[in-house]
């Protein structure tokens, strides 16, 4: 069972793989023919009532494969509307093979239309593309297509249902069958129709590798929380000072709109001196202690995110800090580094993305195999057992919560060099500010692999976890 937004991210995925899709409404038509000829035999009358996008288009091909048949497709509003190139491109395919088209510009002209003798009528008006309820020529279409007596197969989803409710905003389409593609759909399921599912060739890698349609669903996320790019708070520091600074200078460059490094005292001033932009707020001492949550937890409650861990250590008393700060804590975070390990024993009401790699997976007591398919396993059911988003870092990064998975291949050996993992903490926080956790960890790890394959490329092994930081922009830009 898919979601239009996920199926319209997979959709994207695909096309970088490089099957495009135009190739993918190939394989649709052909599967609607398929369809078509299971109720109807040669010669019979088979009518095609099309909209102007890809709905529309999925069904001239359909058309062009049944030249058996007496088919005649019509297209409701002008050809020169059509939206998208490639339907344009198949209805001009069906003219040139002479196959019957007819184009109906208003509803009046649809009372010269005789379905009732058609054996099958195929309703390819609108597919996920339906916003609202049908207008006209649509609307009047759809009453026509309910009266008659012929067999009625929808294309996708029955013209005016919403694919993920199942829901009209008003007339729809009451389809016999229903042909959709690659997976059904939530509405699909509540309608009486019968529906078959088609293989239309998208790979399993456009839904299990990320790609720039996972990019496009964040982006689409953030554009929801209306120009909030959101606060993130960095805890960390103490026995290093450049972890935490790295962290939120990645937060930064990925549009976080304020960061503060929150850090011992003893070392404020040194972080500060990292970078003009960041806020830096300190405590007490050298390092976190839970004397110091006092003060802590406030700056934490008061940002949408919180990154904790990097350069925090691993001394006794910050790690009985980690665990207290989640036991009160009921925000989104980040777990990092070495308050990595506190994770699994604990009782939290937060949201974690815990980004181990893969020595500090098994510290956390999860399991990890050489091979990434047999890692997947692993890292997932770890991540059902703690019951939080968990990111392992590798050469495939794998990302899950558990119920859906998500693999990275972004990256490069060059990226072992120290602080990249501290540049992805912040990136992936930053993210966590407007979208849900595995879409944040693995847009995280792709744009945080994509620019260390930029900087691989002008510096080879030389590359530093700063030059990621500033390619980041860059990196997202590759994918758009
Ligand atoms: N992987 C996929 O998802 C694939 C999808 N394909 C097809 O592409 C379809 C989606 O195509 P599109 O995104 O072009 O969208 P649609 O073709 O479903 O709908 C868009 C068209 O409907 C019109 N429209 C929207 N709401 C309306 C309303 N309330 N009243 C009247 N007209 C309305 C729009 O102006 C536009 O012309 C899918 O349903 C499927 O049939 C296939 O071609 C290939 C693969
Ligand atoms: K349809």
């Amino acid at each position: 069972m898919i979601r239009s937004d996920r199926m319209a991210a997979v959709d994207r995925n695909a096309e970088a793989l490089g099957i495009p899709r135009k190739q993918l409404m190939e394989s649709s038509g052909n599967a609607i023919a398929r369809v078509v000829r299971e109720h109807v035999s040669p010669g019979e009358r088979v009518v095609f009532v099309c909209g102007r996008g890809n709905n529309g288009g999925d069904a001239f091909v359909a058309a062009r494969f049944l030249s058996e048949y007496q088919t005649e497709t019509i297209l409701l509003g002008k050809p020169e509307t059509i939206t998208t190139v490639i339907a344009k491109e198949n209805w001009d395919a069906l003219r040139n093979s002479e196959s019957k088209t007819q184009v109906v510009r208003d509803s009046s002209e649809l009372s010269s239309i005789d379905l009732d003798s058609a054996d099958v009528v195929v309703d390819a008006m609108i597919g996920t593309g339906v916003s609202g309820s049908l207008r006209e020529p649509e609307a009047t279409a759809a009453h026509v297509i309910n009266d008659t007596d012929a067999v009625t197969v929808a294309i996708d989803v029955p013209s005016g249902i919403d694919a993920d409710t199942g829901k009209a905003a008003g007339i729809a389409v009451n389809a016999d069958y229903v042909v959709t593609f690659h997976d059904t759909k939530p509405g699909l399921e509540t309608l009486s129709a019968s529906v078959t599912v088609h293989d239309i060739g998208i790979p399993d890698a456009a839904s299990v590798f990320v790609g720039p349609g996972d990019l496009d669903a964040e982006k689409r996320a953030s554009e929801s929380h209306k120009g909030d790019h959101g606060t993130v708070a960095v805890i960390g520091g103490g026995p290093y000072t450049g972890a935490p600074t790295l962290t939120a200078r990645a937060a930064l460059r990925s549009g976080t709109d304020l960061v503060r490094v929150v850090v011992p005292e003893v070392i404020a001033r040194e972080v500060q001196g990292f970078s003009e932009n960041l806020i830096v707020r300190s405590y007490a001492g050298d390092r976190l202690t839970p004397e110091q949550l006092e003060s802590v937890m406030p700056i934490a409650a008061d940002n949408d995110v919180v990154v904790l861990g990097p350069g925090l250590g691993d001394h006794p008393e910050t790690i009985e800090a980690v665990g207290q700060f989640l036991q009160s804590y009921d925000g989104k975070a980040v777990i990092d580094a070495d308050a990595l390990s506190v994770v699994p024993d604990v009782d939290t009401n937060a949201t974690l993305i815990c980004t181990p790699h893969q020595g500090e997976l098994k510290k956390m007591g999860g399991k990890t195999d050489i091979a990434w398919r047999e890692r997947k396993a692993l890292v997932e059911s770890f991540a059902g057992q703690i019951e939080q988003t968990v990111l392992v870092k590798g050469a495939y990064d794998i990302v899950t919560d558990g119920k859906e998975t998500r693999v990275n291949r972004t990256g490069n050996p060059g990226m072992t060099v120290g602080g990249t993992g501290d540049v992805l903490a912040g990136v992936t926080g930053s993210l966590f500010a407007t979208s849900p956790p595995l879409t944040a960890a693995s847009v995280g790890a792709y744009l945080t692999g994509t620019a260390g394959d930029i900087a691989f490329e002008q510096s080879g092994n030389g590359l530093m976890a700063t030059d990621l930081i500033d390619l980041l922009p860059e990196a997202r830009r590759t994918h758009e």
